[in-house]
């Protein structure tokens, strides 16, 4: 079977090539419970001495039986796309991910539809969610310092109001990327969250700590205890 210049953008053999880990990644949130029923996802950037591009699921699509066919290839310095499956519309979630690749020069951009995010949405009206002396903050960075986030920071993640269609979310992202120089997630109320990381592998932790967060944050609330609030003194 002869295969088409496009259709070698997709194909690879290389358990990491963005496809297949787009594919092998879906699967695993999927079993996470962030991509259920169609929502959510993952876009990645490749960026080589030869070229720079974005690789974006197909919309509307069951995400844990994504293939590797079904991928859109955009070549990101042009913004146009290199390849384009038949009968499939690219994810609406491309501007936001691509906010994440322009602003902040992400190498992956998650978004999930996680319950623990929504629940963190709707715990406050106001326009961030906040969890402070936990360990896992330390897997946050914080570009500012060079570095990570310490046991006794507290993480402050800005939260936008959803829109009815993905896509018009994008402007609020940008201002809350723009507004919150640190941060490398963005909560969307009543809707999910969008994590991105310099590479594939630091959004995925990113993203899994961020979630453990916001999960421990849920229970917290439900115990009576403030997620931000002061380390409460042992008793001598
Ligand atoms: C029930 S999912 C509604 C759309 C959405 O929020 C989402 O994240 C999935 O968008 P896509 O276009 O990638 O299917
Ligand atoms: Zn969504």
């Amino acid at each position: 079977m002869s295969t088409s210049n496009a259709d070698s953008l997709v194909l690879s053999e290389n358990a990491n090539h963005p496809v297949n880990l787009i594919c092998s990644l879906c699967r695993n949130f999927y079993n996470l419970g962030w991509v259920t029923g169609t929502g959510g996802g993952i876009s990645i950037r490749e960026r080589t001495p030869d070229h720079d591009h974005i690789f974006i699921a197909p919309s509307g699509v069951q995400k844990e039986r994504l293939e590797p066919a079904n991928m859109f290839v955009m070549d990101f310095p042009t913004q146009t796309y290199l390849r384009k499956p038949l009968d499939l519309k690219p994810s609406a979630c491309t501007p936001l991910f691509m906010a994440a690749f322009s602003k902040r020069g992400a190498g992956a951009c998650i978004h999930t539809h996680s319950q623990a995010a929504v629940l963190c949405t709707l715990l406050t009206r106001g326009k961030t969610w906040s969890i402070a002396n936990i360990e896992q903050i330390k897997a946050i960075p914080r570009p500012s310092a060079g570095g990570y986030m310490g046991f006794f920071d507290t993480l402050v993640i800005p939260i936008i109001e959803n829109t009815a269609h993905e896509e018009d979310l994008k402007d609020s992202l940008e201002k809350a990327i723009e507004e919150y120089p640190d941060t490398c997630a963005v909560l969307v109320r009543r809707h999910g969250v969008y994590v991105w990381g310099d590479t594939v592998w630091k959004a995925k932790t990113q993203a899994e700590s961020l979630d453990y967060l916001f999960e421990l944050g849920v229970k917290m609330v439900q115990l009576g205890l403030d997620p931000a609030g002061p380390i409460t003194p042992v008793e001598e």
